[in-house]
């Protein structure tokens, strides 16, 4: 890829053309998600009127009150996949059952899982909230709704990304080749790339848990959280802003570990495994990172439920590599 601007449309094209293997058809899927993060980050950008206008009355099947956005960025995404003829069945944060393609539309070939509005916490006080995506080819015949299709292991993942609405709007994918980022230029309405091969730092001095909890970690966690604490060669700081998509894009690209662990209350955690640890999982392996739960690799999870909960210890090699050792006592 020669120097210069380019577009995160011409970067998909490039792609295709040197790795059509890998991306395949489903090109046409990315370049909707990031049309959808356009408008959703026009409507972020607005929240706080969005909230003057006050919540919706719906609560979402984890029971928690939806925010209006989160029904919006919600609606937006399935209104740009539904019609493409790519998509089999899509699976929401926001919806209990699969989301199946209107007749009128043409079925494909693929599966999408999103959290259409991740940090849904942080709408109403301005800090950085996020869309995660992840895309499967369908390996059944597509016959029930494609519902099987939803419950394959993040390894099957064919692409993944995210889209961060902070100071600026990024979209941050991989296929499978590596992980590139891309900030909206809001003045021409293009995702330039801007962050190309994206690779984590092998360790960082940085951990991000909510120390809240500390009364409900069992002991190997608090071992682990104090030893990162009292590293004295590299004065780890804390950073825990409580919206993955921003916690996990900081340690992405400065170096570090986010830990939402089981506890004596939620002994599997709050995030889920299907549209947020493994989009993330994706991604930081593919960035030379890696993700676990504590026992194995999140990707190597055999989901059984659409909204199935996982541990989830994500980031640098040797901050997650040493987290195992302290769970099986090794360290
Ligand atoms: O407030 P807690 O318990 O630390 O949880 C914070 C986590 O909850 C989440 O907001 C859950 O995601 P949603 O906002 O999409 O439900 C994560 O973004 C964040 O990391
Ligand atoms: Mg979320
Ligand atoms: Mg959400």
């Amino acid at each position: 890829m020669q120097k210069g601007i380019t577009s995160l449309g011409r970067f998909l094209i490039e792609e295709q053309r040197k790795h059509p293997e890998a991306t395949g058809d489903f090109t046409i899927i990315l370049e909707q998600i990031a049309f959808a993060a356009k408008i959703i980050s026009r409507e972020v950008n607005k929240a706080g009127l969005i909230n003057i206008l006050g919540k919706t009355d719906s609560i979402n099947v984890h029971g928690e009150e939806q925010q209006k956005l989160d029904v919006y960025a919600n609606s937006k995404m399935i209104q740009a996949l539904d019609h493409i003829g790519k998509v089999c069945a899509m699976a929401s944060e926001e919806e209990d059952e699969v989301i199946q393609i209107p007749e009128k539309y043409p079925k494909g070939k693929y599966v999408v899982v999103f959290d259409p509005l991740d940090g849904s916490s942080n709408i109403d006080v301005n800090i950085s909230i996020g869309t995660i995506f992840g895309i499967y080819k369908r390996v059944s015949e597509g016959g029930n709704g494609c519902k099987e299709d939803f419950l394959q292991k993040g390894r099957n993942l064919v692409g993944a990304g995210y889209v961060i609405y902070g100071s600026s709007t990024m979209f941050v994918y991989s296929t499978g080749n590596g992980v590139n980022g891309f900030t909206l230029d809001p003045s021409v309405g293009e995702f330039l790339l801007s962050h190309p091969n994206i690779k984590i730092p092998e360790y960082g001095k940085i951990y991000s848990i909510n120390e809240a909890n500390y009364h409900r970690w069992n002991e190997r966690i608090r071992k682990y959280v104090e030893y990162i604490k009292n590293y004295e060669e590299r004065q780890y700081t804390s950073r825990y802003i409580g919206s993955l998509v921003a916690d996990f894009h900081r340690n992405l690209l400065k170096g570090g570990v986010f830990l939402y662990p089981g506890d004596s209350k939620n002994p599997k955690g709050k995030l889920r495994l299907l549209y947020e640890a493994n989009p993330l999982a994706y991604i930081v392996e593919q960035a030379g990172g890696l993700a676990t739960d504590g026992e194995e690799m999140i990707l190597d999870i055999q989901p059984e439920k659409l909204h199935q909960k996982t541990p989830l210890i994500i980031g640098s090699r040797w901050e997650v590599e040493t987290f195992l050792k302290f769970m099986r006592d090794e360290a």
